[in-house]
């Protein structure tokens, strides 16, 4: 089991839940629309071995959007994969809508879609539409049935015009919506994006991310979304989970994680502040990024507002003048960079007390 595992997992609690009672309820491998518990993957042997996932579990409740992130080599496509059934992991259960993937793959995949590495295998002889009505089929749905559904997914994805044009004929950007298209063209409720927005200029990753939230309330998708664009992840996920080195390290939601920076910095620029006082500072503060400017001296310093007030009262006295003070409000990136630069001692100061 990992040690991270913030949210949503009350699998250990008590009863099984009243699934007909409304608002909170214990969520369970059987109830979610995820679990993973204790996937554990070794690739090679020897000095070869890689420990690409160690002990990985979670819990995803239906239409939650969770975002996985972590740095190159973290084990976010063996996670992704594993749960799949494209790679066959060494240890750990995966449930996809209570229906345990190893016992019955067929049933626990039916209602499950993916785009991998930022690509999927369109036809690129089909037309856009056909491609849609192409992949609704093999999810087992009738696609004559679905032809609304199609002509609003192009149209979200501002593909409508191209309805009738060959794959092979598109940009490689009008392709890449193509494909999450045609991931969502069926009936699907559990969705796997990784990279959704490799190759989008700024204007089409905009209108994915944003059709992306209204798709999820509409249709009570489940989105697991792997993405190095935290951009993608902090407008449409809802909670992230941070890979580093195989390991969960953090697992909690986007706005705790930020909650967990939020006013401990602060951005400072003074005037008349002399050597052998800064040189104090430092000594009783955390100061960092300190320039000296024409006159001035500008630092940043990790602060809650207390040790703030301590550090304005110690300028006072020292007679030194306030220029300016900004917060230094972080976001996804940075948080993302502290925690893989500083995993453990962030991973539980973001996170600390947020079970729910
Ligand atoms: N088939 C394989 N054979 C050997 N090693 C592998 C294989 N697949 C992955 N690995 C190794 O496992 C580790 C995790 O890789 P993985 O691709 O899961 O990470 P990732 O987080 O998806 O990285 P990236 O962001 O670069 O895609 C890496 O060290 C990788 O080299």
């Amino acid at each position: 089991m990992s040690g991270s595992r913030h949210n949503v997992d009350h699998a250990s609690d008590g009863p099984p839940p009243d699934t007909t009672t409304d608002g909170e309820q214990a969520l369970t491998p059987e109830t979610a629309a995820l679990s993973v518990d204790g996937l554990s993957k070794t690739f090679g042997s020897g000095e070869d071995k890689v420990t690409a996932v160690d002990d990985v579990s979670f819990t995803v409740e239906p239409g939650e959007v969770v975002g996985l992130l972590g740095p190159n080599g973290a084990g976010k496509t063996t996670t992704i994969k594993s749960i799949l059934g494209l790679v066959l992991p060494d240890e750990g259960d995966v449930r996809i809508q209570g229906v345990d993937v190893a016992d019955r793959p067929r049933r626990a995949y039916e209602h499950v879609d993916a785009m991998l590495e930022g690509a999927r295998n369109d036809y690129w002889r089909l037309t856009v539409r056909e491609n849609l009505r192409y992949f609704a089929a093999i999810r087992g749905n009738d696609p004559d049935t679905l032809d609304d559904r199609h002509t609003e997914l192009l149209e979200a994805f501002d593909i409508a015009e191209e309805a009738d044009t060959e794959v092979r004929d598109l940009s490689r950007g009008m392709k890449q919506k193509v494909s999450l298209a045609s991931v969502l063209a069926g009936d699907v409720s559990v969705a796997f994006l990784d990279e959704p927005t490799l190759g989008l200029d700024v204007e089409s990753s905009l209108t994915l991310q944003r059709e992306l939230v209204r798709l999820v309330e509409e249709r009570e998708l489940t989105l697991f979304v792997s993405s190095h664009d935290m951009d993608v992840i902090e407008a449409v996920c809802d909670r992230v989970i941070i890979m580093n080195q195989g390991r969960i390290v953090v697992d909690d939601t986007v706005a705790n994680l930020l909650d967990g920076f939020e006013t401990t910095g602060y951005r400072i620029t003074a005037r008349g502040l002399d050597e052998p006082t800064l040189a104090d500072l430092q000594d009783r503060f955390e100061l960092s990024a300190v320039e000296r400017l024409d006159g001035r001296v500008r630092f940043e310093v990790a602060a809650d507002s207390a040790t703030f007030y301590r550090l304005t009262d110690a300028l006072e006295a020292a007679d030194v003048e306030l220029g300016g003070v900004e917060t230094v409000q972080p976001d996804l990136a940075e948080a993302f960079l502290e925690v893989t630069g500083n995993g453990d001692s962030l991973a539980n100061g973001a996170t600390g007390g947020t079970d729910q």
